[in-house]
């Protein structure tokens, strides 16, 4: 397998973890650490977030560079338009491809920290799928993946016009559609539906955040805007502050939320990670996954 592409391809199952660039020495072997045992899962690749305004792009590329070394993984870069110019972009990628880094998950991007506003950077790109085709048209061979909302994005004025703008990414040649973690199948299971009506053929795969931490899950969720239901709501506050049955509660929801989406077809699994590994090896190793 070489790009992201080969994961889903001939009806395997694609499971990906997603990590983001630690900030600290022991930050970074902490996160080796737990990649080590997330492999034991035999993921399909691995992926890095980029910092805001390209911050962590150096971070980012060598820790994919050292997963794909260290463990023999496809890995993916996250790459955002935010703060460089498509030259710029372009130079990332040709440094990406020499370390081995052969797929994208191809994103806008974040605004900076302090600031509530994307804003386009001179000689740069807009939007999500404009990055697509500059890296289709003039760095053919790498494989890419493009986000998806279920509950759409919180700046698209409604559910019709954001799937426009995905289908524009798919257009622009994604090959795989990772969705924004959500909480409610149904959400899921009707933007699939959707997708499939816009004419997307690419897996539209599921990205899962196990929740270990009710604090640090609502930051998250304000943030993306993905709902929480009601129910693990009141059962994450019930812990209190017993941090085991807070993480007991999220592995409990997890588990159910990725069982029933196996059960229904899905091409596959990307798991926000969050850098640790406790949470996803608990929930695989309790959910019967296809071949
Ligand atoms: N793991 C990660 O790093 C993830 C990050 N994100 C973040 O989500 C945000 C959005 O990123 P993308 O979805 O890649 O951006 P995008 O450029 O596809 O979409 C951003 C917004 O613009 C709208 N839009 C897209 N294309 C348009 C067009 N051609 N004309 C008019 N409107 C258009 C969309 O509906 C959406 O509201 C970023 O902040 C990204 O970093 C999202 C998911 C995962
Ligand atoms: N709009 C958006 N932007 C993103 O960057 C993003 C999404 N959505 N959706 C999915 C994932 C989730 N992401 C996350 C979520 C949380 C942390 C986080 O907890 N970061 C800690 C790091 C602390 C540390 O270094 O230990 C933080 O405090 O920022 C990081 C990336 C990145 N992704």
């Amino acid at each position: 397998m070489k790009t992201l592409r080969d994961a889903y391809a001939g009806g395997r199952f694609g499971l990906s973890f997603e990590l983001f660039p630690p900030k600290s020495p022991a930050g970074e072997a902490a996160l080796f650490h737990h990649v080590g045992r997330l492999v034991e899962f035999e993921p399909s690749f691995i992926t890095c977030t980029y910092g805001a305004g390209g911050s962590t792009q150096q971070k980012t590329l060598e820790i994919v560079a050292k997963v794909r070394k260290d463990f023999d993984l496809p890995v993916a870069t996250h790459l955002t338009c935010v703060g460089l110019t498509a030259d710029q972009l372009r130079d990332y990628l040709r440094q990406a491809i020499e370390a081995g880094v052969l797929s994208v998950v191809a994103l806008r991007g974040d605004p900076p920290k302090g600031e509530t506003a994307f804003t386009k950077t001179a000689g740069g790109f807009g939007y999500a799928n404009e990055l697509v085709a500059m890296i289709r048209g003039e760095f053919a061979e790498m494989g890419i993946a493009v986000a998806g909302y279920p509950e759409k994005h919180l700046e698209a004025p409604d559910l019709a016009t954001d799937l426009a703008n995905l289908k524009r990414k798919i257009d622009a040649g994604a090959d795989a559609v990772i969705t924004q973690l959500f909480y409610h199948n149904e959400d899921f299971f009707r933007f699939r539906d959707a997708c499939d009506a816009a004419g997307i053929t690419t897996p539209i795969v599921p990205g899962l955040l196990p929740v270990t931490n009710f604090a640090q899950i609502q930051r998250i969720t304000a943030l993306c805007g993905a709902k929480l239901p009601q129910p693990f709501i009141d059962k994450l506050s019930a812990a209190g502050d017993d941090d085991d049955a807070q993480f007991r509660a999220g592995v409990e929801f997890a588990t159910e939320q990725t069982q029933q989406l196996i059960e229904s077809g899905v091409a596959g699994i990307h798991y926000y990670v969050l850098n640790k590994s406790e949470a996803a090896s608990e929930v695989l190793r309790a959910v019967t996954l296809p071949a």
